[in-house]
C-alpha cells in the first residue's frame, strides 16, 4: 500500500572537544534545543545528547552528541567519548589565545585515537564570534585549517550563527557507507518515533 512507509535512520557519533568555556555545551543546546544561557555548569565527564533530523520521507540523520568536559581533569576521559566516532567538533573561544592552542592540541589527539575508519570529518569552530572582544582572526584560522585538512567553522552559540548550517554540514561530510543504518519496520502514518538504532 502506498500510505505504508519504510523510514530509515542512519546514526552518526559526534564528539565535542575542546577547552573548559569554549562553548561546547552551549552549542549543543542552541542545535538540540534552539536555546542558550548565559550561566551554564561545567560539564563533568560528558553529556549525551540525541537529535534526529528528516532528511527526507524516507530517511532520518539521528546525531548520537557526545559533549565532553573541558577541564583538565575530565582529559583522559575523552578516548572512552571519541572512540569510534564519525566527526569530532573541536572547539574554541575566539576572544582566548589558549583556547584556540589548546583546541589544536586535540586534532592529533583525535585522528591518531579515535579508531574512527575512513571518513573522519573534523570541524574546527571557532565559536563566540558575537563578542566584539575577539583575538583570534578568522585569515589565521583559515591558513591553519588549509595546512591541516580541517573545515574551519565560526559560530556564535549565543545569537545561534551558523551552528545548524556546522550539524548540517557534518551529516553531509561523513561518507555514507561509514554509517550504519536500521530500517524500521514498516509503518502507517500518522508517524510514530522511528525504531532505535544500535549505534
Ligand atoms: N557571548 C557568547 N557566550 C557564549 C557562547 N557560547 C558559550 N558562551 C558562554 O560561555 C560560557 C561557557 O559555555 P559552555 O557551553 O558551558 O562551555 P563548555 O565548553 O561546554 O565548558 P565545559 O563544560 O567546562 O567544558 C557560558 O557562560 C556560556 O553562556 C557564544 O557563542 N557567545
Amino acid at each position: 500500500m502506498s500510505t505504508i512507509a519504510d523510514i530509515e535512520q542512519l546514526c552518526i557519533k559526534v564528539v565535542l572537544l575542546g577547552q573548559s568555556g569554549a562553548g561546547k555545551s552551549s552549542l549543543v543546546l542552541r542545535f538540540v534545543q534552539d536555546k542558550f544561557y548565559a550561566n551554564t555548569a561545567e560539564t563533568v565527564g560528558a553529556a549525551f545528547l540525541t537529535k534526529v533530523l528528516e532528511l527526507d520521507e524516507t530517511t532520518q540523520l539521528k546525531y548520537e552528541i557526545w559533549d565532553t568536559a573541558g577541564q583538565e581533569r575530565f582529559r583522559s576521559l575523552a578516548p572512552m567519548y571519541y572512540r569510534n566516532a564519525h566527526a569530532a567538533l573541536i572547539v574554541f573561544d575566539v576572544t582566548s589565545r589558549d583556547s584556540y592552542e589548546k583546541a589544536k592540541g586535540w586534532i592529533n589527539e583525535f585522528k591518531e585515537k579515535s579508531e574512527t575508519s575512513d571518513g573522519k570529518v573534523i570541524m574546527f569552530v571557532a565559536n563566540k564570534t558575537d563578542l566584539d572582544r575577539r583575538i583570534v582572526e578568522t585569515s589565521e584560522i583559515q591558513k591553519f585549517c588549509e595546512e591541516n585538512g580541517l573545515y574551519p567553522f565560526e559560530t556564535s552559540a549565543k545569537d545561534g550563527t551558523n551552528v545548524h548550517t556546522l550539524f548540517t554540514e557534518i551529516g553531509q561530510k561523513i561518507p555514507r557507507n561509514t554509517i550504519s543504518t536500521k530500517s524500521s519496520t514498516p509503518r502507517m502514518p500518522p508517524m510514530k518515533p522511528a525504531k532505535k538504532c544500535s549505534c
